[in-house]
């Protein structure tokens, strides 16, 4: 099943859960507006080469959009569309005042030069900068993409606005970027896994974790669980996975990363088979990179008690059944990456304050929305007998549903 038909399913469930109106259930999923630009850039030899960028706004009941920008070879428009109508539900269950969006380009961002990813970023702004604002859509980072990105679009969107450094979050310090953003997903995923352990009488120290993903999100995450004493067994990225049943040394790993080393070559740790990372035994298993991860052929043979979806649809909705009748706890993505969204709409706050907050303040308040939504999550389970991706969607769509309804339909 493709990811929009997997998120439209979900909510569609959750929205009969609720009890929605269908005509309001249609209104919800119909994205806000769909954009498709062509980007033609020069290469370095003077060749030119053309690739197709997306930006999808979902809705906008309850703010302006938000949402990254992702540059990945697989990325389309049912993808983006999926991956904007998440965005929607997120925002909702952060209770952060925003809607939903998501955009991308089909490339390969690791086979273009530094000044040809920047030229084609400028171009895909040209494109869009009509459409997006500090107050109507704010694109942010997502896989392929990094603060360097938002620099360019920041600077590229200030040419025909005037200075906007609220237009894009997840940017360099330099340029108006929050303390704490790089780090927020991962830091994000740490705090839900620990509320998730602790309703279970468990702690990430003791645990055991194998992460699928060694970029921003699945680094950080692994690198806090490390230091709060987790033992991280597993990793994998695109080059390959690698296992250490006494624990990797994360910080170690990320030293010989950066050096550039590739992940398969680290030598504090044994090589793996990838097909094996998310079926080996463990605690805690995190798919940190691409979606449509578990499916139903991986999902008998998984064996983790724990999945926290720090990736975006992860989990197909035929293996969420497997796992569930295998009795796996999986804490759905709307909620458990939500650490990313937080701190950007802590950045979009300083910007506007022209005020800018220390770490500890930015981390404080990550960890008080982080659980206030786990305790909203867990009293929606209540309240629908359902699990928790579904006690996460009714209280999304519950949100995004009452403030449509507030605003009227009056023409
Ligand atoms: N960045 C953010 O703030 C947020 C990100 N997310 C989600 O988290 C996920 C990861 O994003 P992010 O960390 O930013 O992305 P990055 O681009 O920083 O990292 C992606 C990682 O996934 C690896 N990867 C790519 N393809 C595969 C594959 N087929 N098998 C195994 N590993 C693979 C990459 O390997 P290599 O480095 O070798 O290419 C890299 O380690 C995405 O689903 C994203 O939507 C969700 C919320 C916020
Ligand atoms: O930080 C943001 O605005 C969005 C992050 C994102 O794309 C996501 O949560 O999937």
């Amino acid at each position: 099943m493709n990811a929009l038909a997997a998120t439209s399913r979900n909510f569609r469930q959750a929205s009969r859960l609720l009890g929605l109106d269908s005509k309001l259930e249609k209104s919800l999923l119909i994205p806000f507006r769909e954009i498709k630009v062509e980007c033609t850039i020069p290469k370095d030899d003077g060749s030119l080469v053309s690739f197709v960028g997306f930006r999808v706004q979902h809705d906008n009941a309850r703010g302006p959009m938000k949402g990254g920008i992702r540059y990945h070879p697989e990325v389309d428009l049912d993808e983006v569309n999926a991956l904007a109508q998440l965005m929607t539900w997120k925002t909702a269950v952060a209770a952060l005042p925003y809607g939903g969006a998501k955009g991308g380009i089909g490339c390969s961002p690791g086979d273009l030069s530094n000044s040809e990813l920047e030229r084609l970023t400028r171009v895909f702004t040209q494109k869009i900068h009509d459409l997006i604002g500090t107050h109507t859509d704010i694109p942010a980072p997502d896989m392929g993409t990094n603060a360097q990105t938002m620099a360019w679009i920041l600077d590229e969107y200030s040419k025909f606005h005037g200075h906007s450094p609220a237009v894009v979050t997840g940017k360099p310090i330099e340029l108006g970027g929050s303390l704490g953003r790089d780090a927020a997903t991962g830091r994000g995923v740490v705090f839900a896994t620990e509320s998730l352990l602790a309703e279970h009488g468990k702690s990430i120290s003791g645990s055991t974790f194998i992460i699928q993903g060694f970029g921003n999100v699945g680094s950080w995450a692994a690198s806090i669980f490390h230091e709060r004493g987790g033992k991280v067994i597993a990793i994998g990225d695109v080059t390959g996975s690698i296992k250490n049943d006494n624990g990797i040394d994360v910080p170690a790993l990320i030293k010989h990363k950066n050096e550039g080393g590739a992940l398969k070559d680290f030598n504090g740790a044994e090589a793996m088979d990838s097909k094996d990372l998310l079926v080996h035994e463990c605690d805690v298993l995190l798919p940190c990179a691409l979606g449509g991860v578990l499916n139903r052929e991986n999902a008998p043979h998984v064996k983790a008690k724990f999945i926290i979806e720090a990736a975006n649809h992860p989990t197909d909705p035929e293996a969420d059944e497997i796992l569930a009748k295998k009795g796996v706890v999986v804490l759905p993505d709307i909620y458990a990456n939500s650490g990313g969204v937080i701190v950007s709409y802590f950045e979009w706050v300083q910007n506007i304050q022209g005020f800018m907050w220390d770490e500890e303040k930015v981390n404080m308040e990550l960890k008080k929305y982080m659980n206030s939504s786990f305790n909203n999550i867990k009293q929606m389970c209540k309240s629908h007998d359902c699990n928790l991706r579904m006690g996460a969607f009714t209280l999304g769509v519950n949100r995004v549903a009452r403030a449509t309804l507030l605003r009227g339909w009056e023409a």
